[in-house]
């Protein structure tokens, strides 16, 4: 439950490019709902007195629990708008209003800091707020995920490059964020740390966080966009329709509920089609990305869903969601 404080904002020293806004719940309060939407108005942004405008005029909001894509050319103000979006920035006109507990992974991430990857993680974790062994416990925790346990006491500046993305992406994940913005986070990382940071965007989208996200790579998190937009001209294009949201591979799943029963809610707004087979079977067709997540909330609901088999997709098989029925308009998901 929100209880109606400010949240605060402060330095994090010694960590540049990370803005931290300090939950005033403590570390109980980082899987709480967003008390509201971050929303821009009117939104304009040149650098300099005289310089062009990149952006102009825009009206964006993004609901919690929603996953936003941001695609456009080189060039044409994506990262400007994320900076914006993640409150490093200020417009030069309009607003951003909604303080949200916010995490950024940045296109470059500075990686010559006095640290290990655990102590820089540790120490942002005691930076959101979390205790010293908390931090450490999920400082570790993140490193593992993303295949990178066995640096966790090598210092920073001896890292590779796609080591300082995994830990790029875990000082984000850390916090819990109530609003994730990552600007090409997965350039760099191998394959399972990709597939891995699908997974987490997943979870903190099902646990009530925004996500934000600009990749060039078309099947980044294919078909699990709530929204796309396009940057063109200093605008915002809400791309719709065909080819709005590619299609990516699909996970298919059978799992049983109560006759008549409805799917958990975590489940129905992440399928992208469903069909009730017979009484109480059901026939889901996941974004791949997604599946950890459905499977989780089928199994955890009251009372718990039985899943009879759970497809991965396959190229060469025929798309697992022929015949079945579109889920709701994803512009319903909250
Ligand atoms: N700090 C800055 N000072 C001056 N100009 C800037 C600054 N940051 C961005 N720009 C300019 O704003 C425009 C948009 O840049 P931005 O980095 O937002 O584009 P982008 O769409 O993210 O590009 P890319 O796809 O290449 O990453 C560019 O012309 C860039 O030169």
């Amino acid at each position: 439950m929100f209880r109606g404080c400010a949240a605060r904002t402060r330095p994090a020293h010694d960590v540049p490019h990370i803005r931290l806004v300090i939950s005033p719940y403590g570390e109980t309060g980082h899987n709480l709902p967003m008390q509201r939407d971050l929303r821009l108005t009117g939104v304009g942004r040149r650098y300099g007195i005289r310089g062009p405008w990149v952006l102009r005029g825009l009206d964006l909001a993004l609901a919690p629990g929603t996953l936003t894509r941001v695609e456009g050319a080189n060039g044409t103000g994506k990262s400007t708008l994320l900076r914006l979006l993640a409150r490093l920035d200020a417009p030069t006109e309009g607003r951003v209003t909604g303080r949200l507990r916010t995490a950024y992974v940045p296109e470059r991430f500075p990686s010559a800091l006095p640290f290990t990857a655990l102590g820089y993680l540790t120490h942002l974790g005691t930076v959101h707020g979390l205790g010293r062994g908390t931090a450490r416990r999920a400082a570790g925790t993140w490193l593992e995920r993303f295949g990178a346990g066995a640096y966790a006491g090598t210092p920073m500046a001896q890292l590779s490059k796609g080591s300082s993305q995994k830990v790029a992406v875990a000082q984000a994940l850390l916090g819990d964020p109530e609003l994730l913005v990552l600007d090409e986070a997965w350039t760099g990382l191998d394959a399972a740390a990709r597939a891995e940071l699908e997974r987490a965007v997943a979870e903190r989208t099902a646990a009530g966080g925004a996500v934000v996200f600009v990749d060039h790579d078309p099947r980044r998190l294919a078909g699990a966009p709530d929204a796309t937009y396009a940057v063109r001209d200093g605008g915002l294009k809400l791309r719709t329709g065909e080819g709005s949201s590619p299609q990516g591979p699909l996970t298919l799943i059978i799992a049983r509920g109560p006759a008549g029963g409805q799917l958990p809610p975590e489940a129905a707004r992440t399928v992208a089609a469903a069909e009730e087979t017979a009484p109480g079977s059901h026939r889901l067709a996941v974004p791949a990305s997604h599946s950890d997540v459905v499977l989780r909330a089928l199994l955890t609901a009251r009372p718990p869903w039985h899943v009879v088999s759970v497809a991965p997709p396959a190229e060469a098989a025929p798309h697992p969601s022929a015949g079945l029925t579109p889920s709701a308009d994803p512009g319903s998901r909250p």
